[in-house]
């Protein structure tokens, strides 16, 4: 660890950003259960204590949700996208200052986090707009006598629980089309990154947006909560991002109710190599897939296969390009490209991974499977020689390892590609017209990023296909999630 503690406060133009308490029914309250420590993983010192709510004080913020649900939903569409908007606003006022709090709390490199403001903020300007556009239908009847209309209507209190590799975006890509519906919202963020969901809290409440509406309940215990969420009846729909077990377990427990959910889950992505491909354009769009977030995100690429033509070229440039990304603190240090690992755990993955594919042939051409450097840090490694039958073909890395897999038949790369439970995001570069529909086409994904390793943004339908979850965020699409369709069926 850094021998450094963390000053947050004297980092902040506006310190009252950071705090420690929940935003229940409009109110600051403290924990029933005390507090609970936030630790910044780049020094391991302790920079904040937040408020550890109970299951009971979960259920009170329920109660305040389902109390305020009814009347924000009369709002007219546009007087809750001018809220929502005031919100964005002060996102990106505050731009700065919420990129210190993510840094500090999650490791991300200061300019990475401003980047997922500007990402989590684009949800709610993209659903502010929504807001005025939910629109209904009117059916020719079946009858002489009949008149059909399709009402769209909220469906209550949402609760959501959000992992800590993306502290902001993953709750407003949430939130924002539920509140843009009609929706109030009950947000409980990982116990390893509360700071930024409060401080969406203290936003939220300066925006205008009515006590009670929108809640953040920080807590040590996630199971807890997770049960209050799936049994409680005031609950309507559940929304989580995380690990596909933590998903199982919350559908299985949702199931009782049967309540709507919807699960952005785990990944295992393949990023594939042509011999027709920009060799420098794939190196690029490697380094950003790969390394985004330190290789912490659901949709990081978690298999490089490269065609055998190409092979020995790609994997000499990606190391020249990988030993160039600066690995250190993000709020301390100019420049850097990686921060450190979430966890002790997390490295222990990566070190693992690296392990099992050398114990099974393959070669490590950068990198070690040692830690050299003290603490969270843990510098990218990459691997030739990877093989179907290494563990990081089956399970999610979540760090800066890049396996390189060699092919030489498309249907092959495809089989490869597809034989995992997962199916979220997938990435492939070519310039061949008819390999490129071939290839987007049969590769079982629910995102297929063509050329570009880049494929985030609030205007598209998010989410996977077979166990990496169910429905999708962000777009046009995204705010079905948290309506609910009524027909009507009137004699005249
Ligand atoms: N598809 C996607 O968009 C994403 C998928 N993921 C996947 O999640 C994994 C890594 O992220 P990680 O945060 O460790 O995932 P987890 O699934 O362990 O945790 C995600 C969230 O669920 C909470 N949680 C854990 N167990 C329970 C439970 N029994 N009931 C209710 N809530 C629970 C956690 O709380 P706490 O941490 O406080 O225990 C956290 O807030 C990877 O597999 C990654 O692919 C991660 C992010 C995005
Ligand atoms: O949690 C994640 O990994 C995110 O869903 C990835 S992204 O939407 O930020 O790309």
């Amino acid at each position: 660890m850094l021998d450094q503690t963390t000053n947050l406060p004297g980092l902040l133009k506006d310190p009252s950003l950071l705090e420690s308490r929940a935003y229940v029914g409009g109110q600051w309250i403290d924990g029933d259960d005390g507090t609970f420590e936030v630790t910044n993983p780049a020094r391991g010192d302790v920079i904040a204590n937040v408020a550890d709510l109970s299951r009971a004080q979960v259920g009170k913020a329920i109660d305040a949700a389902y109390a305020a649900q009814k009347d924000w939903a009369r709002w007219t569409g546009k007087e809750r996208a001018n809220v929502l908007r005031k919100w964005f606003d002060l996102m990106m006022e505050n731009q700065e200052d919420l990129g210190k709090i993510m840094t500090a709390e999650q490791g991300k490199p200061l300019a990475e986090a401003k980047g997922e403001i500007a990402y989590g903020a684009s949800f709610v300007e993209f659903f502010a707009e929504e807001a005025k556009r939910v629109l209904g239908e009117q059916i020719p009847g079946h009858g002489r006598d009949k008149r059909i209309l399709v009402m769209k209507q909220p469906i209550g209190v949402a609760a959501s629980i959000t992992p800590w590799n993306f502290p902001n975006a993953m709750i407003t890509r949430k939130a924002a089309p539920a509140l843009a519906a009609g929706c109030s919202f009950v947000a409980r963020p990982a116990a390893e990154t509360p700071l930024s969901a409060i401080a969406l809290g203290v936003l939220a409440e300066r925006a205008g947006i009515p006590a009670g509406v929108f809640n953040v309940v920080p807590s040590s215990s996630s199971s807890e909560v997770g049960k209050e969420f799936c049994e409680n009846e005031k609950v309507r729909k559940l929304t989580f991002t995380g690990s596909t077990e933590v998903g199982r377990i919350l559908l299985r427990q949702a199931a009782d109710q049967v309540m709507k959910c919807s699960m952005e889950l785990g990944g295992n992505a393949p990023f594939i190599v042509f011999d027709d491909a920009d060799i420098d354009a794939a190196v690029e769009g490697a380094i950003a897939c790969k390394f985004r977030n330190n290789g912490q995100t659901c949709v990081c690429a978690n298999r490089l296969y490269v065609q055998s033509g190409v092979y020995d070229e790609f994997a000499q440039k990606l190391k020249a390009a990988v030993e160039k990304l600066k690995v250190g603190d993000g709020l301390s240090e100019d420049g850097v490209d990686l921060g450190p690992l979430i966890t002790r755990d997390a490295i222990d993955k990566v070190q693992e991974h690296i392990r099992d594919a050398t114990s099974k042939g393959a070669t490590l051409i950068l990198g070690s499977d040692k830690d050299d450097a003290d603490g969270n840090f843990f510098h990218p490694a990459i691997v030739t020689g990877a093989t179907q039958e290494m563990a990081f073909a089956k399970e999610e890395t979540f760090g800066p390892l890049a396996p390189l897999f060699k092919f030489d038949d498309v249907d092959d790369v495809i089989a490869m590609a597809n034989d995992t439970i997962f199916g979220l995001a997938s990435y492939f570069y070519a310039k061949d017209l008819s390999r490129v529909w071939k290839v987007a086409e049969e590769l079982e994904y629910g995102i297929v990023g063509v050329n570009t390793g880049l494929i985030s943004t609030e205007v598209a339908p998010f989410g996977g296909v077979k166990q990496s979850g169910l429905g999708r965020e962000g777009s046009h699409h995204g705010i079905e999630e948290y309506m609910e369709m009524k027909y009507v069926c009137l004699t005249v």
